[in-house]
């Protein structure tokens, strides 16, 4: 279901006086939303939605974006990453997925970075063209949202089972690793201010991308990939461990996580996946030798950040044709994980941890893998998502754990 028609956009960026804080400028049912520590763009009003699904899914948007980039008209003032024509994405993580992989295009885009803060006009070719300067109106953010979002007292069963289930299946040999998720649904408010949820877990979660793009809201502490003029760069996440209490115990908990065989090795997949799908297109990839304990207010993660230079033209988009999924979401080997993915797991897994995030016209942009957090629906139907790494050697009851930990951001941000 592709796009038919490319139509010509006109684009105006312009710098501005600070801002102050951009949630208030996006809408309230359908924000559109990229923030990490106070910088990054908020967009209204939709200019152009890009829509698509099925095996080539990222593909086809790829290819209708650069189709977009060559005939818009783009006067950017500022010239720095997010201005100019952009567009926000979410992209299924799966091929038989239901759910829409969508770029959207804002009528307005809002953004700082640093001292630098813009407006970016968005129109097609024909309609009258809006004054580039003029700030739309900002509205405050309503009240804090809530949500029963229900433990089904048999899912904690059900995911123990499929976690047997996936050992048994990886102790035969037709898996080393695979991921597993489970999801918990509930209610909001209908007409409640959806940009709450996503300044809440801003405000909890400043280093991890907070991302709100066609009803997929959450904060992701892995970045798929970045792209900046020709050079890459990437946080591959993967290993577990609950913050302990207090800082001794705390320091502990991330040095049994280092020294973990088997968190070391479900980290080890997914680094050897995202190294081995970026090599066609990149030189001198250089990551850690070893992963890093990053600390996150609701855990710890093993980490290992990875950078290199683009070597064949390849835009953020194509990069992610070639990684998604890595096995910190899938597995290895990648189509044998997907296939036990698909047999095991009961529910369709939509944006959840597939790509999401914003591209320019040049191809750069900052994309994460959309976890911890939900898909709200028009009508405020929210499902929530979370998931963990199964390799020999996990344990039914500790992998449950983890996904209740993985659940905690959208969870406190609604209670
Ligand atoms: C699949 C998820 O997390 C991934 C990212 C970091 C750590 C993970 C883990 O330790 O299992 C997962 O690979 C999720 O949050 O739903």
């Amino acid at each position: 279901m592709s796009t038919p028609v490319i139509p010509r956009l006109h684009v105006t960026t312009r710098a501005l006086a600070d801002p102050g804080t951009l949630f208030g400028f996006a809408d309230r049912t359908n924000p559109l939303m990229w923030m990490r520590d106070g910088a990054g763009i908020v967009g209204s009003g939709v200019a152009l939605r890009l829509s698509t699904a099925g095996e080539d899914r990222i593909t086809d948007l790829a290819t209708q974006w650069q189709q977009i980039a060559d005939t818009a008209r783009v006067r950017d003032e500022v010239g720095l990453p997010g201005t100019g024509l952009v567009a926000f994405g979410t992209i299924a993580f799966s091929a038989v997925s239901s759910a829409e992989s969508v770029l959207i295009v804002p009528r307005v885009i809002v953004g700082r970075s640093g001292e630098h803060a813009w407006i970016t006009r968005v129109s097609l070719e024909g309609e009258p063209t809006v004054d580039a300067d003029l700030l739309p109106a900002r509205t405050p953010l309503g009240q804090s949202l809530t949500a029963d979002l229900a433990e089904d007292p048999a899912d904690a069963e059900r995911h123990r089972d499929l976690v047997r289930t996936a050992l048994a299946r990886i102790q035969r040999g037709d898996v080393a690793k695979i991921v597993l998720a489970r999801t918990v649904t509930g209610q909001l408010q209908a007409d409640g201010d959806r940009r709450r949820l996503a300044a809440d877990l801003a405000a909890a979660y400043p280093q991890c991308w907070t991302y709100a793009v066609d009803g997929m809201i959450g904060a992701s502490p892995e970045t798929l990939i970045s792209v900046r003029d020709g050079s890459l760069s990437l946080r591959v996440l993967a290993g577990t461990a609950a913050r302990g209490h207090g800082a001794t115990e705390d320091r502990a908990a991330a040095e049994t996580l280092i020294e973990s065989r088997k968190d070391r090795d479900e980290h080890a997949f997914a680094v050897r996946s995202a190294l081995a799908a970026l090599a066609p297109h990149a030189a001198g990839l250089h990551g850690q030798d070893s992963p890093f304990t990053l600390r996150l207010p609701n855990l710890w993660h093993l980490a290992t950040d990875i950078s290199g230079r683009i070597s064949d033209r390849a835009s953020v988009l194509d990069l992610i044709q070639a990684l998604h999924p890595t096995a910190a979401v899938g597995g290895t080997p990648t189509l044998a994980a997907i296939d036990l993915i698909n047999e095991l797991e009961p529910f369709d897994r939509g944006r959840y941890a597939g790509p999401t995030g914003w591209v320019d016209a040049h191809g750069n942009g900052d994309w994460a893998i959309a976890l911890r957090g939900a898909q709200v629906d028009p009508d405020g139907h929210i499902t929530a998502y979370a998931g963990g790494g199964i390799v020999a050697g996990s344990d039914p009851e500790s992998e449950f754990r983890e996904t209740g930990m993985k659940f905690r951001p959208i969870r406190d941000a609604l209670s």
